[in-house]
């Protein structure tokens, strides 16, 4: 456990990496504390607002059944399990047990429309899902699609219709006893889906190690958990890795509960009340959902928050200040990203935080600001973002995607996309994406894949996609189009561009803004320059 005030300097240098030869994301965040005890693991809010909890020990249980069911499906060490459901206590479920039995997990996002589910089970190749009434809809119109998806699962009423197997059905006829796979911290854990400025997203596989990788992070964050009365929560859904590493699974690991909620739209209010009714102590809350906070002006008398991760997006100093003032607790910011998660982060019990700077690496990730070839640049120049190769927070590789394991890398160094540049004291300090992906609300979105999918509307005959500044979600992501002959553009047609991207790809990746124009910028070769397009705001 970190000291409640060290030197920062000191904990980077007794810093040793303590990796298990045999470990297990799912038995150390569930088994290692059913200790019969009956300790609480999960808090699940319901829509209605009832509690329902569940404690380690029911948890070992349903997971144990739950790696039975799939067991008894015939997957077998390395298959996929694809989890389409919100925050609920069957995604945690799903999750920890195909941990457990050796599988690979793939969180989906239940905002995702046809094509980006469609994407996503077929390139991981995912011989089961388990999803709910909503997803199963999406699933029934793309299923043809996905031949190697040979077993479903739905959570809720069973609807006996034959179109999925029921997940309680099956949980109720399954065994709780299980011996879980001895899987090692390099085996295949989880394929998290992300995104670049041209192509499909690529999937980051990672190892079970991620778990040990995001550890240094928490505890410099969350200094001192576990403490009593500890809870953890975000708003942030449990299909990213914020939700599933900066939160559920470590905060399960060290043996604190995790209240699960995820309302169908972050309403201030309703958070502020969540968190003092359930007397919230640990939350990770996006730089957007804090903006949307101040911007409601909302204050709780009962918040007894005490610790707060922020990060994916920049926080800047005004908001860290709100933050203080209204939450009543430090905005401590992180920075890392699916494939190299919470490598920098600031905590004023180790050095004064600087306003506008993302921190300082946190001690076991080398975190260097380099040039393209991976070589370091002088200190207080730009570079690109590196995180020296070997970090157990890192990914094993994008999954099935050499050629881009290849293209992330440079020299010593993965290379995340983001500039930056280090002061003389260590800070780091976040100065662009080196392409163009967007980053909106804390996700990270892909131009291309946008573009890809207007130009399918019938009435398009070009687009560019970029991200524009947005005082709520940091950029807001705008559409330009030209029309084909013939063609009018209208509210009601940008409308239905933004729904035909909604339904498609999914309710995060719609265009805010639709704008017609006659022609786009081009390179001599026919390119779109995206960055000519953000010039015109
Ligand atoms: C690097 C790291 O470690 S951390 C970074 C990882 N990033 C993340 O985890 C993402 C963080 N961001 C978020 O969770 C959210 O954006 C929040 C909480 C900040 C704000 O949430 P929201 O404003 O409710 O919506 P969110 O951004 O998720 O969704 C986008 C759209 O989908 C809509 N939507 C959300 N849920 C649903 C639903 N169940 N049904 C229909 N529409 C929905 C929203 O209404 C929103 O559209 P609108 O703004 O036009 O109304």
């Amino acid at each position: 456990m970190l000291p409640e005030a060290a030197r920062y300097d000191d904990l980077v240098r007794a810093f040793r990496w303590r990796i298990p030869e045999r470990f297990n994301i799912g038995t150390a965040c569930v088994d290692a504390h059913a200790d019969g005890s009956g300790k609480p693991a999960l808090l699940f809010v319901e829509e209605s607002g009832a509690l329902v909890t569940y404690t380690f020990d029911e948890l070992k249980r349903l997971t144990n059944r739950f790696a039975n069911v799939l067991a008894a499906c015939g997957l077998e060490r390395g298959d996929r399990l694809a989890v389409f459901l919100p925050q609920a206590p069957e995604t945690a479920i799903a999750h920890l047990a195909a941990f457990k039995a050796g599988l690979v997990s793939v969180p989906l996002f239940t905002l995702f429309g046809d094509e980006a589910l469609s994407f996503r089970l077929a390139n991981s190749g995912a011989k089961a899902l388990v999803t709910d009434l909503a997803g199963l809809a999406k699933l029934d119109r793309i299923r043809h699609e996905v031949p190697d998806l040979t077993h479903v699962f739905v959570t809720g009423p069973d609807q006996g219709d034959g179109r999925a197997i029921s997940f309680d059905a099956a949980m109720a006829r399954a065994s709780d006893a299980f011996t879980p796979s001895d899987t090692g911290p390099d085996d295949p854990a989880i394929i998290i889906f992300t995104s670049g400025t041209t192509g499909n997203p690529k999937g980051a596989l990672h190892g079970h190690r991620i778990l040990l990788g995001h550890l240094p992070c928490i505890e410099f964050i969350h200094q001192g958990m576990p403490q009593p009365g500890d809870l953890h929560w975000t708003p942030a859904d449990w299909a990213w890795i914020g939700g599933l590493f900066d939160v559920l699974f470590p905060t399960l690991y060290l043996g604190v509960p995790v209240l699960a909620h995820r309302a169908k739209k972050f309403d201030p209010d309703a958070a502020m009340a969540l968190m003092a009714t359930h007397k919230v102590r640990n939350v990770f809350l996006p730089p957007t959902a804090l903006k949307l906070l101040r911007q409601a002006d909302v204050r709780h008398p009962g918040l007894v928050l005490r610790s707060l991760l922020t990060g994916g997006e920049t926080l800047g100093a005004e908001l860290g200040a709100f933050v203080q003032e209204r939450l009543g607790v430090e905005a401590r910011e992180i920075y890392g990203q699916t494939e190299c998660n919470l490598v920098v982060g600031s905590n004023s019990n180790f050095f004064a935080i600087r306003p506008g700077a993302m921190g300082k690496p946190i001690p076991g990730h080398d975190v260097r600001i380099v040039d393209e070839d991976g070589v370091e640049v002088p200190t207080g120049e730009q570079g690109h973002i590196g995180v020296r190769r070997g970090d157990p927070v890192m990914m094993l590789e994008y999954w099935n995607n050499p050629a881009a394991t290849a293209d992330k890398y440079a020299g010593d160094f993965l290379l995340t996309g983001d500039l930056g540049r280090q002061d003389e004291e260590g800070y780091l300090w976040y100065m662009s994406r080196s392409d163009d992906v967007i980053t909106s609300a804390g996700y990270r979105i892909g131009p291309g894949e946008i573009e890809d999918c207007i130009l399918r509307h019938p009435a398009v005959a070009m687009v560019g996609v970029v991200g524009v500044p947005d005082p709520v979600r940091t950029e807001a992501i705008k559409a330009w189009v030209v029309l084909k002959p013939g063609q009018l553009g209208s509210d009601a047609l940008a409308a239905e561009i933004q729904d035909h991207v909604r339904t498609r790809l999914s309710g995060h990746e719609y265009p805010r803004y639709v704008s017609f124009t006659d022609a786009l910028p081009m390179t001599a070769t026919g390119k779109i320059l995206r960055r000519e397009l953000r010039r015109l705001g």
